[in-house]
């Protein structure tokens, strides 16, 4: 696999530093989450192959055990807002002077520095000050989050990973590390470079809920079916667009041009009705054979058992019978080898860890004894 013989020391988090480290496990590195002690369980859901070890950060000999195992490993994922890691004697400067290979990934909301730097904060907020959240929502109603996708997943954990492979790749030639400022403010409005760079086209730059892709045109839409269920519509283009006409059994000469955008709520209003007016089912025998550009909208369990993602796999049930996607993208020569495992207990692989980074059991019991770990786990073979 891409990663392997990569080991990473992810500092538990939320959401965003969990997918990081989760997609840097399922491509092969061996992520190690370090989990608070005290604690019953984790918030994390994405620890797919990670191991966990329990360690108080608080306590100067947890610091020094974060220490060492930095020294041994590659890359260290921090989730916490500024500061946080100077306070516990553990920022970069203090990490990269032990180890000068270390890549150190600082996963914050709003970035290392500007006025927002230590303030708390989540996904609303991110996308709400990259100009983002302004877009999201049908007219005449407030803004509304997409769940907490773009902010903490595409522009978190997605860019962080992509920011820990660029430097992986950048230290094979200066065998050095370096810091990753990566702020999911940034993040989320870099991925969104097309909806800036697209206001000069006129294509997003009417009010929210009156553009082509957000729910202003008829031909890009979602529509009720008969049965409560819905049909995505995203016929943009003039052949696809003829192709939904003549799907839902009109005639294009009775109807008004695709782009007249005044006719849009008319349009609108038609497609409704004849969309009401069938199951989702039958649509989908309808469009299936046509190139239009219509699919159902799907449940994340009907996605699942959707015939074209079965033939693709994209889909994996865990020992625990936990469906979940698969990787992606797909690399034919070194794909992902996904671990199947359920994923770790806070503490389940502290001893093994240590055990694995020098420490010996002595070192192990003084530590335990001090609470300065916890041991949650079967006990390690010697
Ligand atoms: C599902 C919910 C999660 C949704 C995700 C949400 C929408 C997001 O946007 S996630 C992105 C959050 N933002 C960031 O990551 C930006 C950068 N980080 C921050 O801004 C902050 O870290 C913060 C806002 C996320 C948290 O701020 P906080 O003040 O708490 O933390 P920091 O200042 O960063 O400092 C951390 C302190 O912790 C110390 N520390 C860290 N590690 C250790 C260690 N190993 N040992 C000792 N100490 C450690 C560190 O030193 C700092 O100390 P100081 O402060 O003294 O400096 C879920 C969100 C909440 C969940 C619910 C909740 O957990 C309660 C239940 C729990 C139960 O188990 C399950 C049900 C819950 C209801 C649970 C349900 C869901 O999971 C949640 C709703």
């Amino acid at each position: 696999m891409v990663l392997s013989g990569i080991k990473i020391i992810e500092l538990a988090g939320l959401a965003p530093g969990p997918l990081c480290g989760m997609i840097l496990a399922d491509f092969g590195a061996k992520v190690v989450r370090v989990d608070r002690t005290r604690i019953m369980t984790t918030v994390d859901v994405q620890g797919r192959g990670k191991r966990s070890i329990a360690l108080d950060l608080k306590k100067p000999e947890g610091a020094e055990v974060l220490k060492k195992l930095c020294i041994q490993s590659d890359v260290l994922i921090e989730p916490f807002r500024k500061g946080v890691m100077e306070k516990l004697s553990l920022g970069p400067k203090d990490l990269l002077q032990q180890n000068s290979k270390l890549i150190y990934a600082r996963l914050t909301g709003f970035g290392q520095n500007g006025r927002h730097a230590s303030k708390a904060g989540h996904d609303i907020n991110f996308i709400s000050l990259a100009g983002l959240l302004s877009n999201f929502g049908r007219k005449g109603e407030n803004p509304c989050a997409p769940v907490n996708l773009l902010g903490d997943f595409a522009g978190g954990g997605l860019m962080c990973a992509m920011g820990i492979i660029l430097a992986l790749f950048e230290r094979t030639h200066s065998g050095k590390g370096q810091v990753i400022d990566a702020s999911m403010v940034e993040g989320a409005a870099y991925c969104s470079s097309w909806l800036w760079k697209s206001q000069k086209l006129s294509l997003m730059d009417k009010p929210r809920g009156e553009n082509i892709l957000d729910s202003g045109a008829p031909f890009y839409e979602t529509y009720k079916t008969s049965d409560g269920k819905y049909m995505a519509v995203g016929a943009l283009e003039p052949q696809f667009y003829d192709r939904l006409i003549e799907g839902l059994g009109l005639n294009s000469s009775e109807l008004p041009p695709q782009m007249s955008l005044s006719d849009w709520p008319e349009l609108k209003r038609i497609f409704t009705k004849i969309f009401a007016s069938k199951s989702q089912a039958v649509w989908c025998k309808i469009f299936d054979n046509i190139d239009a550009c219509v699919t159902p909208v799907l449940s994340l369990q009907e996605a699942s058992r959707y015939p074209h993602n079965q033939d693709r796999g994209s889909f994996i049930t865990d020992e625990d019978g936990q469906v979940s996607p698969r990787p992606a993208p797909h690399l034919s020569r070194t794909p992902a080898c996904v671990s199947l495992a359920r994923d770790p207990k806070v503490g389940e692989h502290t001893e093994a860890v240590l055990m694995e980074y020098g420490f010996t059991r002595e070192q192990i019991n003084a530590l335990q004894c001090a609470e300065v770990i916890e041991l949650n786990g079967p006990k390690a073979k010697l």
